[in-house]
């Protein structure tokens, strides 16, 4: 029979059956485009036992109209799509879509029409037209591209166009990547390093699913160690994909690999442009595209042959997605890995403790690098207890630390502040009336950013320049800055050292590649002395001549109940202080904290690991968190406030009681408002024994809700509260 079900890039239907006209031969994987209602649509050909289907009377079936000129989707790989739509309890559409990443990678066209700047002036010149002009000096693009980069419409690029202000360009864009060398510039590893590095060769050559935690300390070279297994990939003429945590460590990462390959790899990341996409999505596709360095959202590509997975700073809780599907791509990693039989590295100096438990169980294998590469030593690691040595009023650096700091200053030695928190004060109110400034989208104090003059919101975007007088008591010149974020630390700091060259190094600033690219030039070339920084610079960089690593504020992180506070602000200083003295020069620590006898600071100074994250298992195991035990968040948001409430009570009343199960809440959620949202949240809780997704799936299916609230499943959450 010449009928195929398709799974629809939509949510809104399910998968549909449709005809092959003649001649036309799709196998489950197949990309298609079909007809929907007056529309047409990408769909996937998919496996008819995945979902129970009416019989269509095949009179009725509209006809597939095209046929997509790229290789089918893997089983594997549709399997991985089958597991993560059950498992997320979500769409397969919504899955899919992070497959088919690229559209105009679905199009048969080799080439692309670009716009760049001529110089000819539009005889009428407005003002949004010069500001256009001036932003994209030199740029070329698509329309959008351009619109997007110089904030201005669609029509007022098309408008420069016409007026001759741009001309179109043809760009080919399947020109091949090149090919990365194995053998180009292998290092010589040392005995700790080479036997970690012949259990990945070994596990790349067998290829089969094999998961690893590759457990080194800072400094020890996971990542020298783990292009090992890359190469064999390579020599096997397999591909591989490097998961990164952040955009930011792509530059780095990719002068490393040059160095070792002889050539970048192809990456991939939110950043790029349309034609980049395609061509890397293609060249991932006919396994052509040999290494791949990306983003979470690089696991779902349609890898041909795929032979390798590294999920580098595998701890990293932003390899958890917080939004539309909520997965966890070191978790999907290794799943695909499964599916699809090869390797999954997990690298870490700080394994998250789900991770390490897997190890002892016997269910991953553990790879140890004990120490530091050469003649490289740990740092010493020293708490300053802030209630005997507190910094002067209004100032947050203690005096042991600015001592350190001065004699680093003296002897030419680069020093990193780290503090987890943008921008210059997290808290502005009016000294007369406490009025403080609220986003009017969330429930979050808005954000100081002096440099930029704004107060701006962390979760919604949301910007204000700040008022002269308070919006409350309309008193003058009456607001107060509380607190400290890494603008003012920086501040601080240029007053205690006017001589000394300070960089701050956050999102803020090292918002692309190139910006982190330059910043890296910047420590490299020794033009910096400080470097004041959030959580963005305590991994994965490698600065010889920095020895000094000071933590403002290690309590930050420790406050509030969320499940893995003490372990993530464990991994974040572990992290930071991993930044020190990683050349010839030892390195030096000191942390900040009111709170010096805590489990974590305490572990921290005496290098002492295994009794933290030993006792923090024992504490899980007790509560029956993860991994022992399961939690699994339903969020319920909506517009209105009365709306959300109610449909979160009626599927709060509607909870099954089961054993093994409990259910808690309603309440409001972490951010009770969210981008305009109400939002409320049931928190479930079960043991492992229990089948949570079916659970779930056939509690809610039971429910109806109004149109307005939005109903969203999150599974093994990483926010609490
Ligand atoms: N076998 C080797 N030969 C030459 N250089 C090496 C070797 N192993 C490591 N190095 C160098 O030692 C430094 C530290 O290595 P690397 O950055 O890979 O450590 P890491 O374990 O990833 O650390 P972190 O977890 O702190 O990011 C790098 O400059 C790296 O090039
Ligand atoms: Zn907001």
């Amino acid at each position: 029979m010449n009928r195929v079900r398709v799974i629809l890039l939509t949510q809104a239907v399910g998968p549909l059956d449709y005809k092959l006209p003649a001649g036309m031969a799709a196998k489950p994987g197949s990309i298609v485009v079909v007809p929907l209602g007056p529309r047409k649509m990408v769909g996937v050909v998919w496996d008819e036992d995945a979902f129970p289907l009416d019989p269509v009377d095949p009179k009725k079936l509209r006809a597939v109209y095209e046929l997509v000129d790229t290789p089918p989707l893997a089983k594997g790989l549709r399997q991985l799509v089958n597991w993560a739509a059950d498992y997320y309890i979500t769409a397969h559409a919504n899955i899919l879509r992070m497959v088919l990443s690229s559209s105009s990678a679905l199009s048969s066209a080799a080439t692309i029409t670009e716009y760049r700047a001529t110089s000819r002036v539009p005889t009428r010149m407005t003002e949004l037209r010069a500001a256009a002009l001036d932003q994209l000096e030199g740029a070329q693009g698509l329309v959008r591209e351009l619109a997007s980069e110089a904030g201005v419409s669609d029509a007022v690029i098309r408008g420069l166009i016409k007026a001759g202000a741009f001309e179109p360009v043809e760009v080919g864009i399947d020109t091949p990547l090149l090919l990365p060398d194995p053998d180009f510039a292998a290092p010589v590893l040392n005995n700790e390093q080479s036997a970690a590095a012949a259990a990945m060769v070994g596990a790349v050559k067998q290829q089969q699913f094999a998961p690893f935690v590759l457990d080194g300390v800072t400094g020890s070279g996971k990542t020298e160690t783990y292009f090992e297994a890359v190469a064999a990939a390579l020599r096997l003429g397999k591909q591989t994909l490097v998961l990164l945590p952040e955009i930011a460590l792509t530059q780095p990462f990719l002068k490393r690999f040059e160095e070792r390959f002889g050539t970048q790899p192809a990456t991939w990341h939110s950043g790029m442009r349309s034609t980049q996409r395609r061509r890397v999505w293609r060249a991932v596709a006919d396994g052509s595209a040999k290494v791949v360095v990306g983003a979470r959202s690089a696991l779902f590509l349609p890898y041909m042959n795929p032979g390798l997975i590294i999920v580098d700073e595998a701890h990293e809780t932003s390899f958890k997605q917080e939004d539309g599907v909520r997965y966890h791509a070191r978790d999907v990693a290794v799943m695909r890995g499964k599916f699809e039989g090869f390797p999954v590295i997990l690298a870490s100096a700080t394994p998250a403790l789900e991770s390490r438990h897997m190890v002892q169980t016997g269910i991953y294998t553990g790879l140890e690098i004990p120490s530091r590469f050469g003649a490289a030593k740990l740092p010493e690691i020293k708490a300053v207890d802030l209630t005997l040595d507190a910094p002067e009023r209004h100032h947050w650096i203690a005096p042991p630390l600015v001592q350190a700091l001065q004699e680093r200053i003296e002897r030419g030695e680069q020093s990193l502040l780290f503090l987890n928190r943008r921008g210059f004060a997290p808290l502005t109110l009016c000294r007369t009336c406490g009025h403080r400034f609220q986003c009017p989208n969330c429930t979050s104090w808005m954000v100081e950013h002096r440099l930029v003059k704004r107060l701006a919101c962390h979760h919604c975007g949301h910007v204000m320049p700040p008022p002269s007088a308070c919006p409350e008591c309309h008193e003058e010149d009456s607001l107060v800055a509380c607190g400290p974020g890494v603008e003012r630390i920086t501040e601080e700091v240029q007053r205690l050292f006017p001589d000394a060259r300070t960089i701050m190094a956050t999102s803020d600033t090292l918002w692309s590649p190139e910006k982190a690219a330059e910043f890296v030039a910047r420590v490299e070339a020794g033009a910096v002395d400080i470097i004041i920084g959030t959580q963005l610079v305590t991994k994965g960089y490698h600065f010889p001549n920095l020895t000094l690593v000071g933590v403002i504020d290690a309590d930050l992180g420790l406050e509030g109940g969320d499940l893995r506070a003490a372990e993530r602000t464990f991994q974040q200083i572990a992290q930071a202080a991993g930044r020190a003295g990683r050349g010839e020069k030892p390195g030096e620590v000191l942390i900040q904290t009111r709170s010096p006898a805590h489990p974590v600071i305490a572990a921290l100074v005496d290098g002492d690991r295994d009794a933290f994250y030993d006792a923090e298992t024992e504490m899980r195991k007790s509560a029956g968190a993860p991994p022992f035990g399961r939690y699994a968040a339903i969020i319920i948001s909506s517009e209105d406030e009365r709306e959300a409430i109610e449909a979160a009570r009626a599927i709060g009343a509607a909870a099954p009681k089961a054993d093994g199960i409990y259910v808690y809440g309603p309440a409001p959620a972490p951010l009770a408002m969210l981008r305009g949202r109400y939002r409320h949240r049931l928190l479930v809780h079960a043991q492992r024994s229990v089948d949570l997704q079916s659970m779930i799936r056939n509690w809610l299916n039971e429910l109806n809700w109004p149109r307005g609230v939005r109903v969203g499943v999150d599974v093994d959450p990483y926010s609490f509260l």
